[in-house]
């Protein structure tokens, strides 16, 4: 198993210089609000996804006046197997090496070593539009799938073009339809790709879903997602060619996988409507521990888990069925945060060496 052993922090967003070891399979990152315990995992998942969890930007993680930051950790698959992985922005620009080697792309090291984040605003993933949804499922597989992360590149670069191309016909700056029809092939043939890969991802992630709903909430309910996309209906270039009229309106592109979306079921009825609070948290924690079944069954390594101060929001059952989850054998690296050491140690008692403290 691929365990994350110490951490070295400089100019990351609070910390100007510090070192961290994990010597246990579960670490609390213990201390006071705002003492840096988000700051931590937020380092330790940028080591795994080469970016931020929190900021879609890069200038919020460099720490306030200064120009760049570094993370360093070490990595051991055994006793005798250890490597390092560092990711250092300076200037606009940011590296990634592992093993003394670095990436000539970022998205080079994507898949690498897999984490799965359980933060408190994650609740948007069911409440909020199909955008992070979006970005759930293609989190997940671009971190088992090469090509899966090379055609969303693609297709996003396309995407992109594509809208500018007919933003510029509308001002009279552009002409012809070469480019658009080039736009249109790159579209199709990554688009078609995504499409397929969702619909079979979604075969394989649901009966996680199912399983850690049911382990978390103790409940009857039953729980499933469904994938949609005009694509079940019609083949992307036709979509394409049969929308261009009103993309043209738009001024952008207005079908696509760039549109497809997850509903969340609950009994056959949208969670996001009908659920109740409690029954959102279960639906969230188990769409996390779901993806952390599903990278862990592709990628063939424990991802490591990360909590963001979870236990604050969460009622003692499912606490309790929660810490019974993540310490059962399936669960790999535990790194979590909490304001109260006592509620750890508590909730550890009688397992006190599967346990290490950092106190910030
Ligand atoms: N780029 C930055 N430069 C300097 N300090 C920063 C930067 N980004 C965040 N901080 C500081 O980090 C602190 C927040 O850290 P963090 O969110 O990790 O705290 P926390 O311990 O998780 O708090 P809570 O228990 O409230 O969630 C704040 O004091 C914030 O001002």
């Amino acid at each position: 198993m691929v365990l994350l052993r110490n951490i070295s922090l400089y100019q990351f967003r609070n910390y100007r210089q510090a070192t961290f070891s994990f010597e246990k399979p579960v670490t609390c990152i213990c201390g006071k609000n705002g003492s840096g315990k988000t700051n931590l995992l937020d380092a330790v998942y940028t080591l795994c996804y080469t970016k931020s969890y929190f900021s879609a930007s890069v200038a919020p993680t460099v720490m306030n006046g200064t120009e760049g930051y570094r993370i360093q950790a070490s990595f051991s698959e055994n006793a005798e197997k250890q490597h390092i992985v560092s990711c250092k922005y300076l200037n606009g620009k940011k590296e990634i090496s592992c093993g003394g080697l670095i990436y000539e792309k970022l998205s080079d090291h994507i898949g690498r070593h897999a984490a799965v984040m359980i933060a408190p605003d994650d609740i948007e993933l069911i409440n909020d539009g199909s955008e992070l949804r979006r970005k759930f499922v293609d989190g997940m597989l671009s971190q088992c799938n090469r090509d899966y992360l090379n055609a969303l590149i693609d297709y996003q670069r396309a995407l992109q073009q594509r809208n500018a191309w007919l933003k510029q016909y509308a001002r009279g700056a552009a002409q012809g339809n070469d480019m658009l029809a080039y736009f249109d092939d790159v579209l199709d043939k990554s688009g078609s790709y995504l499409f397929a890969c969702r619909r079979e991802w979604v075969n394989g992630f649901a009966p996680f879903l199912q399983e850690y709903y049911a382990l978390l909430s103790g409940g009857s309910e039953q729980v499933g997602l469904v994938y949609e996309s005009d694509l079940h209906r019609e083949p992307l270039k036709q979509l394409l060619e049969r929308s261009l009229s009103e993309d043209f309106r738009y001024q952008r592109t207005m079908r696509g996988v760039h549109r497809d979306d997850l509903q969340l079921l609950m009994n056959g009825q949208p969670i996001k409507s009908y659920g109740s609070q409690g029954q959102k948290k279960s639906f969230l924690f188990a769409l996390k521990l779901a993806q952390y079944g599903f990278l862990k069954k592709q990628m063939h390594q424990n991802p490591i888990l990360l909590l963001d101060d979870v236990f604050e929001k969460l009622d003692q059952q499912r606490m309790e069925s929660l810490l019974r989850i993540i310490r059962s054998a399936d669960f790999g690296q535990v790194i979590l945060t909490d304001t109260h050491e006592e509620r750890i140690r508590k909730a550890f008692s009688g397992n006190e060496t599967e346990l290490g403290i950092i106190r910030l």
